[in-house]
């Protein structure tokens, strides 16, 4: 979709702001832009719509050369959000959001209709923001109407600069969560820029990590943070990477436990036998079609009865794939020793345990596995170093 092809940028004081970069984007990528103040992110970014020419090298959009585009044409394919959003001030939220359309002729009907869906899409109710002006919405308000505004043309490329940069850490976390369900409706083609390596890491589907012009590693989140490709970018992602790289490694089948599993109407005397043969102090409770139910002790098991009087109710549980960095919140949350895990279709099947053993290990296996290029599943957890 995107692919740039030895580009550099030169400007005429000298700075080589890009040197010689060459990367290729999928449609409906995801890719953020990080690095430190000034080492070539917006320009690079600039160079797609061409705010900025390159000084040598080609930009291909579609495989087309956007040299030969006319900028003004350009544009069009491509949204633009940047942190100082740049509303109108005089203009409603509603107008705000209808520009583009509006630019291309668009009937006044049509465009508005459009741009009250998109502040719909963003989380705006438009009937309660859009008359109103940019001065009374708060910051976060203000960058969900520059996000619907870049989308309002409905272009398949969206570049966008540090857009949450402005705002503070805790509405800049909603924004993202918020930016990602949309992306997975609309499945844009993104540039991302930003200098926050949290942030990179939560958004893209692969993050560019930028030196100086250059970039030092093009890879998946979870492969920047475990394996880095330079001592440069390991120092860039911190000592704290493996804490990082919990929110981007999924809960998978093979890093489950499996305790003994007995049923809400098994007698209590049949429960005791099967915890009993497995040596296990607890086990899992299972109810009507094999629903999670809780869990119930070995203690709580003599005399007679069911399992359903002496079961107790589970709430710490998570459906596979869900991140790991979730697994260990909810374990805290809960102050539980072990989470549920399901099997996350509307089945709700319950596939295993974690235990916080479990999850050292699957972080362990996953950042191993990236750094030899294997499959998580393949690495035996003896051959690795210090095991
Ligand atoms: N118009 C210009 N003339 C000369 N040098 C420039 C110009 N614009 C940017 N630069 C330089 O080019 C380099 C890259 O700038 P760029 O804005 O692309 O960096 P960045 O990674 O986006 O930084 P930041 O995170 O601070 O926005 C910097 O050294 C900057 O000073």
């Amino acid at each position: 979709m995107i692919r740039f092809e030895h580009v550099t940028k030169r400007y005429a004081d000298g700075t080589t702001a890009v040197d010689d970069l060459s990367f290729e984007v999928a449609e409906g990528e995801l890719i953020t832009l990080v690095g430190p103040s000034g080492c070539g992110k917006t320009t690079t970014m600039k160079m797609v719509n061409r705010l900025i020419e390159p000084t040598s090298g080609r930009i291909l959009l579609d495989g087309e050369d956007i040299a030969g585009v006319d900028p003004v044409e350009l544009r069009r394919r491509i949204g633009y959000v940047i942190q100082q959003v740049g509303l109108f001030p005089h203009k409603t939220v509603l107008e705000n959001t209808a520009t583009v359309p509006h630019l291309l002729g668009w009937q006044r009907k049509k465009a508005r209709d459009r741009a009250a869906e998109l502040l719909d899409l963003v989380g705006l109710d438009p009937a309660v923001h859009g008359s109103r002006y940019p001065h009374q919405l708060s910051g976060g308000q203000r960058q969900r109407v520059g996000v619907a505004r870049a989308l309002a043309a409905d272009p398949p490329v969206l570049l966008m600069d540090e857009p949450f940069g402005a705002v503070d850490p805790v509405v800049r976390e909603r924004l993202q969560n918020e930016f990602l369900r949309l992306q997975s409706q609309v499945r844009k083609t993104v540039l991302f820029v930003t200098h926050d390596i949290e942030e990179a890491v939560r958004l893209g589907d692969r993050i560019a990590v930028y030196g100086n012009g250059r970039i030092e590693q093009f890879d998946a989140p979870a492969t920047v943070l475990g394996a880095p490709a330079t001592p440069y970018v390991a120092d860039f992602v911190g000592a704290d990477r493996g804490l990082k790289r919990l929110s981007v490694t999924p809960i998978e089948e093979g890093d489950l436990e499996q305790p003994p599993v007995v049923r809400l109407d098994d007698t209590a005397a049949t429960a005791a036998a099967a915890l009993a043969a497995d040596g296990a102090r607890w086990a899992v409770v299972l109810g009507d079609a094999g629903r999670l139910h809780g869990w119930v002790s070995a203690e709580a098991l003599t005399g007679g009865g069911t399992v359903r009087d002496r079961a107790r109710r589970m709430d710490a549980w998570l459906p596979v794939g869900a991140s790991l960095k979730q697994a260990f919140s909810t374990m805290l949350q809960h102050d539980a020793g072990w989470i549920a895990v399901l099997d996350g279709a509307a089945t709700d099947r319950f596939v295993g345990v974690l235990t916080p053993a479990r999850l050292h290990e699957a972080l362990r296996r996953s950042i191993d596995a990236d750094a030899r290029g294997a499959a998580r599943g393949d690495v035996d957890l003896e051959s690795i170093p210090g095991s």
